[in-house]
C-alpha cells in the first residue's frame, strides 16, 4: 500500500471512530488538526457533515476545506471544551508523545488540543517511534529570539535551521532542531516553554495522544494509552 492509501485507511477509521463515540442523537462538535493525513480525514468526514454541529481548526488550510465540506468552524474562544480533537504527528512514542508542527501549524494545534478531552492521533505506521527527535523538532519562535534560541539548543546537542520562505499563521518563524534524542518528552517540552521568545515547541507531552490510529499494510491499528 502507498502511503496515501494508509492515510486514507486511518482516516476512514477515524470517522469511524468518531460515529461509534457520537451520541445518537445528538451532533458532535471537534477539534481538528491539519496536514495531509487531516486533509484525508475531513474528506471521509464529508458524508456524515450532518453529524456535527461544527469544528475548531488548527490552521487556515484545514479552516477552508472544513467549509468546503460545508462543516462550521468556530472560533477557539467560544468553545469551552471539545470532546475530541483528531490530528496527525510526525512521530510518536510508545507513550502517545508526539513531535508535531512538520506543517509548522504547531501553536495552534497545541491550542486546540489543549481544549480537548481526547487526542487522537492518525498517522502510518512510518511515524511510530521508540524515541523521538530522528524528525527535527519544530519550534515556533518570535523571530529576534531565533539567534538566542538556536544557540540554546547547540547547548543540548542539537542543530537549529531555520525553516526559510516560512511565516506561521500567527507570524512566527519555525526552527527546525536536528540531532536531539528525545527520551524525557514532558521534561524537555517544559524546559524549552521557558525560553523567552519560545511561541510553542512541537513536543505533544502534556497534550498527549490517548490514542493513536496507525495505517500499516496489514489494517488499522489502535494503540491506546
Ligand atoms: O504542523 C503540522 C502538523 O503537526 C501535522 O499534523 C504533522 O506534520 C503531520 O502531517 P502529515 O499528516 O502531513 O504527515
Amino acid at each position: 500500500m502507498t502511503q496515501d492509501e494508509l492515510k486514507r485507511q486511518v482516516a476512514a477509521a477515524a470517522v469511524d471512530h468518531l460515529l461509534a463515540a457520537a451520541p445518537p442523537e445528538g451532533r458532535l462538535l471537534i477539534g481538528v488538526g491539519t496536514g495531509s493525513t487531516v486533509d484525508a480525514f475531513i474528506a471521509a468526514l464529508a458524508p456524515w457533515r450532518d453529524r456535527l454541529a461544527g469544528a475548531v481548526s488548527s490552521s487556515e488550510r484545514s479552516s477552508e476545506r472544513l467549509r468546503a465540506i460545508g462543516v462550521p468552524v468556530l472560533d477557539a474562544n467560544e468553545v469551552v471544551a471539545l470532546p475530541v480533537y483528531v490530528d496527525g504527528a510526525d512521530e510518536i512514542d510508545g507513550r502517545g508523545c508526539m513531535v508535531k508542527g512538520g506543517g509548522a501549524a504547531l501553536t495552534r494545534e497545541k491550542i486546540v488540543a489543549d481544549l480537548a478531552e481526547r487526542f487522537v492521533c492518525i498517522a502510518d505506521a512510518s511515524k511510530r517511534v521508540e524515541v523521538l527527535g530522528r524528525f527535527p523538532l519544530p519550534v515556533e519562535v518570535i523571530p529576534m529570539a531565533r539567534a538566542r534560541i538556536a544557540r540554546r539548543f547547540e547547548a543540548l546537542g542539537g542543530r537549529a535551521v531555520l525553516r526559510e520562505g516560512v511565516v506561521t499563521d500567527n507570524g512566527g518563524w519555525i526552527l527546525d532542531v536536528h540531532g536531539l534524542s528525545i527520551t524525557d518528552p514532558p521534561a524537555l517540552e517544559r524546559e524549552i516553554n521557558q525560553w523567552p521568545g519560545v511561541v510553542c515547541n512541537g513536543i505533544f507531552a502534556a497534550n498527549r495522544a490517548a490514542l493513536c490510529l496507525l495505517g500499516t499494510p496489514a489494517g488499522v491499528q489502535t494503540l491506546a494509552f
